[in-house]
């Protein structure tokens, strides 16, 4: 039989060029948000070994005893912290829940912090020798991460480059380490249902394995394939609101692979990057005209926008 050499659709950029040529990477990046709704990048930034810890520290803790786990599912904070079990999150409208466990990591605040009115504590899991210092390094490389791209997406929009720079310091962002397990072959199809994410951007590791599809714009499910350690990003329902629908938050799935890969776990890092709470999305003048009305008349907050959003994926 021949072999179909799977060429990846949504073409890699490397943000490496972001300092070369700023420009040229802002169109790029732009444009394949313009295109596909995502974008897949290189040369993050993020290094190798800070991503294998963070993953490493992140299936140790999910291989511990069901009943261990479940001391870390912290029913008051809205599912933003510690553990949430299988059973949990269902997409938006669906009937199904996903398949999958995780566990959330916020941000670290000093201690009588304002914010901490709005950001939960973090939980860490004691079992797990380095799990906090893992994640919160892998936390803070991909908001490094994050404030670079965003400095290109506001290029791409014709702001000022740092526009974007205040308006996530202390942002409410999460990192959601993620675990789906193996399936028989016979298992339900999808492994999380389609769903469009909250924040302002996300930036995906650890999706090499096959199942992650967007929705393009033409209807058509396409598959995202990164090669590993690259990053996927996709614009999220912030952004999309804040630019009156030019940036659009793409509608995005995880089926479960081929049969063959069925007997394989998923374990996927996202991060939700999130504008800071009290920043009130209000529609960029630029992303108005006579053929583009304002789609959001009555600006929000995102802390206000966020706890909706929550609300309707039985989160909060
Ligand atoms: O597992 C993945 O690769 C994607 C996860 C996702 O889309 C999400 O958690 O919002
Ligand atoms: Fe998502």
């Amino acid at each position: 039989m021949a072999t179909i050499l799977d060429t990846p659709i949504v073409p890699t950029v490397s943000l490496a060029d972001a300092v070369r040529d700023p420009d040229g990477f802002a169109q790029a990046l732009g444009g394949s948000f313009a295109r596909y709704g995502f974008a897949i990048v290189a040369d993050h930034g993020v290094s190798p070994e800070l991503i294998a810890e963070a993953d490493a520290k992140a299936k140790a803790f999910f291989a511990l005893p069901e009943e261990v786990k479940r001391n870390y599912a912290n029913a008051g904070s809205g599912g933003q912290r510690g553990y949430i079990p299988f059973g949990i999150e269902t997409a938006k409208g669906a009937k199904a829940h996903d398949l999958k466990e995780f566990w959330h990591v916020g941000r670290e605040l000093p201690k009588g912090d304002p914010l901490e009115a709005v950001m939960p504590p973090n939980v860490w899991p004691e079992e797990i020798d380095g799990f906090r210092r893992a994640e919160l390094a892998l936390y803070d490389a991909l908001e490094e991460a994050g404030r670079r791209l965003l400095q290109a997406i506001a290029r791409y929009l014709e702001l000022t480059p740092d526009f974007f720079d205040a308006t996530i310091l202390n942002g409410n962002s999460v990192l959601r380490l993620l675990h789906y397990p193996p399936m028989g072959p016979d298992g339900p199809s999808i492994r999380a249902g389609a769903h469009e994410d909250i924040n302002t951007i996300t930036l995906l590791l650890g999706a090499e394995e096959a199942g992650l599809e967007l929705l393009d714009r033409d209807g058509n499910w396409l598959p995202v394939q990164p090669k590993p350690g690259e990053l996927a990003i996709n614009v999220g329902d912030m952004l999309q609101r804040l630019t009156n629908n030019v940036l659009r938050s793409t509608t995005h799935r995880v089926l479960n692979p081929a049969p063959e890969r069925r007997g394989f776990a998923r374990y996927s890092m996202p991060f939700f990057l999130h504008f800071r709470p009290d920043y009130l999305i209000e529609t960029l003048p630029g992303c108005v005209s006579d053929e583009r009305p304002n789609l959001y008349p009555v600006p929000i907050t995102a802390h206000d926008y966020l706890y909706e959003r929550l609300r309707e994926i039985k989160l909060a």
